[in-house]
């Protein structure tokens, strides 16, 4: 039997996929204990692939703090480049296919179409500049490997949009949400599946490929959304990007084409309402 690796196993994907890997029966999935696995500790990284000596290794692990990354660069590049580089020489040196995680932030967002794989990438936050890094690394170092670029990832684990709407509105009558970033919301467990699909029907055809859930929408259709399927009356007021300052500047249009995903490995992907409607009863 295959062995996979899972890094960053504590945060929201990782738990998505310890969820879904225990719902479907996925055999072989391994979670190590965070002190073991710190992707910037390559002789602990060393240990764990000797001993385990994984077919696959997932990265799920990253410095996701989108803000904050504006002041601590270094860091951010250290867990987004340097931790992915040392999964790639390492999944280059045991053989092992590493399904690497990034983002819709590493574009611009300034064309007006769904982005392929093909598009140029041109981040606009420290954040999405070192995801960027952390692609190139791995695309220098793992022969073997599946980056998946997702978006606007939430679920009923850690902290994200939909976690943060829904705890808002408990003491607060309205809310001001940006109508002028569009992109696609993700349901992390989707995107769990979708890994261990990939794992389970691997064409080997390696690279970069786009995963979100379907559709497109703003932040604030979403919010509207999130309110609407919870049964929460709250009003919400569609404001401009100039209107909230944030320390990163965000993607203006950063929905993705997912036509290769798709084609590839047959994967149906569902559309976005129906899998946040999914999430919000799981919440409840
Ligand atoms: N969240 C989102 O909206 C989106 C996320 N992505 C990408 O998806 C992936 C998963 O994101 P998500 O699960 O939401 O992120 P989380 O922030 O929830 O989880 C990231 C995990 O990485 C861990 N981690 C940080 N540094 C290290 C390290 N040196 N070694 C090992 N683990 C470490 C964190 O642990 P600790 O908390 O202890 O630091 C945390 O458990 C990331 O690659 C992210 O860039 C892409 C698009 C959207
Ligand atoms: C809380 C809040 C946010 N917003 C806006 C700010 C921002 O533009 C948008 C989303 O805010 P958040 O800070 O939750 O999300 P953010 O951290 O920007 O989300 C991003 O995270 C990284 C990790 C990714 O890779 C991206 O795909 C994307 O998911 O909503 C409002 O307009 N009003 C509000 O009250």
């Amino acid at each position: 039997m295959n062995t996979t690796l899972v890094f960053g196993g504590s945060g929201q994907l990782g738990q998505c996929l310890l969820t879904v890997a225990a719902r479907t029966g996925f055999e072989g999935i391994v979670f190590p204990p965070e002190g073991e696995a710190n992707i910037l500790n390559t002789e602990a990284l060393e240990i764990l692939f000797e001993k385990h000596r994984p077919a696959y290794s997932i990265n799920c692990a990253a410095y996701t703090a989108v803000d904050k990354a504006e002041d601590e660069l270094e860091l951010a590049r250290k867990v987004n480049r340097d931790g992915a580089e040392n999964l790639a020489k390492l999944c280059a040196k045991y053989n092992c296919t590493l399904i690497h995680i990034s983002t819709d932030f590493v574009f611009e967002g300034n064309l007006p179409k769904l982005l392929t794989e093909e598009d140029a990438t041109a981040p606009i936050s420290v954040y999405g500049l070192t995801k960027l890094e952390g692609e190139e690394a791995v695309a220098a170092n793992a022969p073997k490997y599946y980056t998946l670029r997702t978006s606007w990832l939430y679920s009923e684990y850690a902290n994200n949009f939909v976690k943060t709407m829904l705890k808002l509105a408990v003491d607060r009558s309205e809310l001001n949400i940006i109508a002028d970033q569009v992109g696609t919301p993700t349901y992390a467990i989707d995107l769990a599946g979708a890994i261990l699909h990939i794992i389970s029907n691997d064409k080997q055809q390696y690279g970069v490929y786009h995963y979100s859930n379907e559709g497109v929408t703003s932040w604030f259709d979403f919010a509207v959304n999130i309110f609407d399927i919870a049964g929460v009356k709250i009003k919400v007021n569609p404001i401009t990007t100039a209107q909230y300052p944030t320390k990163a500047t965000r993607p203006k249009f950063s929905a993705m084409d997912k036509s290769k995903i798709k084609l590839t490995f047959n994967l149906p992907i569902p559309y976005w309402r129906d899998s946040l409607i999914a999430c919000i009863k799981a919440l409840k």
